[in-house]
């Protein structure tokens, strides 16, 4: 197809739908109304045309034009439908090189490694503590010391995104994740275990901020979401490959934990190598000064189509922000005093916030022991298990990839938190129900040790299996419990009584079992089913939005460090919701820990419908537009999306329809 025809498609595709003109700063920015698509037959072409040949196309032509075409807009409408349709996937096809994916995949590898280097830690660590003879604090400071590090490197990684680009960061990342892999894979000990883990968690800081930014500054509008949620992909297949790779090794029990951590380096390798090759954003070039580099790349990742608008428009746009920010000082207290960029980290980092408080890290590090619950008692078989958690995960995260450009952030996150609220809440009435039929204590053991420990008192399993210092040792019979009791815990192993039928798996015979952190219960079913629901609400959604918005809420000069606070927020609150998570259970309960979870992913309903608004398939540069007006009146706008309405951002009078805007006809 020739480029003018091809062109004239595009402009037709750009000039159906709605599209308004609002006059504005003398003709330096306005807010075009085009004509709706039934206009097509009767103006669309020769508008079409003079906007591919440049002609001015002014506010007053384009009402006219809007004006004339809503006669025959019924009549035309199913036709031009299909006219649009067809135009529009002859577009996308046009613009859509294969390179703009393998430089998404290649990005996204270091999602892999940070659902891989968190998830694997859980299954490593049951061999660990056993060769290495760990107390729990040491088991506690391998698990939690690479999440404190990468919260503080995701905000170091701001400053270093600004500095040195995103193609330098994404190397720097893969750089710690291939040395941490090394260190761990080789360490002589605790120590060095200890220094591995920090190593991998500046990498895993780093990067979760960064590869979401370079693939959405390098993706065309209409395939952004995806690709940045293909980000989010990869972390639960992470996620997944660990907890597969947890179960393969466990059966070594010498040095399995070695192969659970090194593998991280392949892919690290893999990303590490390719990115020697892969270009840098071209939008982090332009605003640098890079402009033939800039150029050179934006042509290459757009399969040498045209680039001269797309190109125009973001160094128009990057100017333009540069003025808007105005004033001096260190970026954050730039995007403080300025009101939208202000907003638009408000709702970034409450998104982040939202994500951690609404608990799924709880999910994935305890859902071995709600498995347990379920009455899987061997070890292995529930590393495996929770395999088909991160299974569930991962599945429904690609159903959000699938869903994120055709129902729009807004409705995806908001669907998927309500469904999160829930299913937080059928679990909550799961172990609310359990905790109700909880099993009594029937036997009390005649220890001398017995005497000053505070698991004699309990007459229930469920506030023995809250106490962290005891547990509870039962034997069962046709699913009948008999001789249960309350005992402390070894203090060096969780997994068996410090005395007693319970203390050694020898002496565990004859149907006796030793249940840590739970209590037996006929209604576990209903704790799967809110486990299987849960993903299933906030994998598509709340997964990976917060990544995904993010990406797109900031201008330019703000976009390295509204990620880098974002990502910051995201990694200490899961620092605090997992550490606290325990405690939180002894003091509430199960059943009133899980509720709390319920009501702030209500709260986090109520923020992001008031506050979020849409940015599907718009230009990168056309975003900062949506945070002008007040925060949290979002809802109020709701009703817009149905009338698609659409503004686009004009410069001066010479409108150009780039090469991104047939994206924006929906
Ligand atoms: O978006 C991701 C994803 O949902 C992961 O499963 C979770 O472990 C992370 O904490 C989260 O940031």
């Amino acid at each position: 197809m020739s480029r003018k025809h091809d062109y004239n498609l595009r402009s037709m595709s750009n000039l159906m739908g709605e599209r308004w003109k609002k006059a504005g700063d003398g003709g330096e920015r306005s807010l075009i109304r085009a004509p709706s698509s039934a206009s097509i037959g009767s103006h669309g072409a020769s508008v079409g045309a003079s906007t591919a040949t440049g002609a001015p196309t002014t506010s007053t032509s384009s009402s006219s034009a809007a004006a004339a075409a809503v006669g025959s807009a019924t009549a035309a409408s199913s036709s031009t439908g299909d006219l649009e349709r067809a135009a529009r996937k002859q577009f996308q096809q046009d613009v859509t090189p294969g390179f703009v994916y393998v430089l998404a995949v290649f990005s996204a590898l270091g999602g892999f490694l940070f659902g891989y280097d968190t998830g694997v830690i859980s299954g490593a660590m049951l061999l660990l503590k056993k060769e290495l003879h760990l107390n729990a604090l040491w088991q506690e400071l391998l698990i939690s010391c690479t999440v404190a590090a990468a919260a503080l490197s995701a905000l170091l990684g701001g400053f270093l995104n600004g500095l040195f680009g995103r193609r330098v960061c994404i190397l720097l990342a893969s750089f710690f994740f291939t040395v941490g892999g090394i260190v761990l894979s080789t360490a002589p000990g605790k120590e060095v275990l200890l220094t591995g883990r920090l190593i991998v968690g500046v990498g895993l800081g780093i990067a979760s901020m960064t590869v979401p930014v370079y693939i959405a500054e390098a993706s065309p509008p209409h395939l952004r979401g995806q690709l940045v949620t293909v980000n989010t992909l990869f972390i639960t297949g992470g996620q997944f490959t660990a907890s597969l790779i947890d179960g393969a090794f466990s059966y070594l029990q010498r040095d399995g934990w070695r192969y659970m951590l090194g593998l991280s380096v392949i892919p690290a390798l893999i990303q590490f190598v390719g990115f020697l090759f892969l270009p840098e954003s071209p939008r982090w070039l332009i605003q640098r000064g890079l402009t033939q580099k800039a150029r050179r790349v934006l042509s290459q990742i757009r399969g040498n189509q045209n680039i001269d608008e797309e190109y125009d428009s973001i160094k128009n746009s990057i100017d333009e922000e540069e003025k808007d920010s105005g004033g001096d000082g260190p970026v954050i207290w730039r995007m403080l005093t300025y009101p939208p960029t202000r907003r638009a980290l408000l709702v970034g980092c409450g998104l982040q916030m939202f994500q951690q408080l609404s608990g799924i890290n709880i999910i994935m590090y305890y859902s071995a022991t709600i498995l347990q619950m379920a009455g899987v008692r061997d070890d292995r078989l529930a590393i495996w298990l929770a395999g088909i958690t991160t299974l569930t995960n991962f599945l429904f995260t690609l159903l959000g990839v699938w869903l994120v450009e055709r129902v729009g952030r807004r409705k995806l996150t908001l669907g998927s938190i309500i469904g999160t609220c829930l299913s937080l809440s059928l679990l909550a009435t799961g172990f609310l129900i359990s905790a109700q039929h909880s099993p009594p204590i029937t036997f009390h053991p005649l220890d001398p040790a017995m005497a000053n420990s505070t698991c004699s008192k309990y007459q229930l399993c469920e506030p023995c299996m809250l106490d962290p210092a005891c547990g509870f040792c039962y034997r069962e019979n046709s699913s009948a419990l008999l001789a249960s009791s309350c005992v402390p815990v070894n203090k060096a192993s969780t997994e068996q009584a410090a005395w007693g039928r319970c203390s050694n798996v020898s002496l565990m015979k004859d149907h006796t079992y030793w249940a840590y952190n739970y209590c037996p219960t006929s209604y576990s079913w209903l704790v799967l089913l809110g486990l299987v629901l849960y993903l299933a609400a906030f994998a598509p959604g709340m997964g990976p939005m917060p990544w995904t918005i993010n990406s797109e809420i900031y201008p330019l000069w703000a976009r390295s460090t509204g990620n880098a606070c974002a990502a910051g927020v995201n990694w200490t609150f899961n620092i605090l919701v997992s550490l606290t998570f325990l405690h939180l259970a002894q003091y509430l309960t199960y059943y009133g820990a899980f509720f709390l979870y319920s009501s702030l992913a209500l709260l986090g309903f109520v923020f992001i419908y008031g506050c979020l608004p849409e940015t599907k398939a718009r230009r990168l540069e056309e975003i900062e537009a949506l945070f002008e007006n007040q925060l949290c009146s979002c809802g109020a706008s709701d009703s817009d999306e149905g009338r698609q309405v659409e503004y686009i951002r004009v410069k001066g009078s010479n409108y150009h329809l780039s090469d991104n805007d047939a994206s924006d006809v929906d």
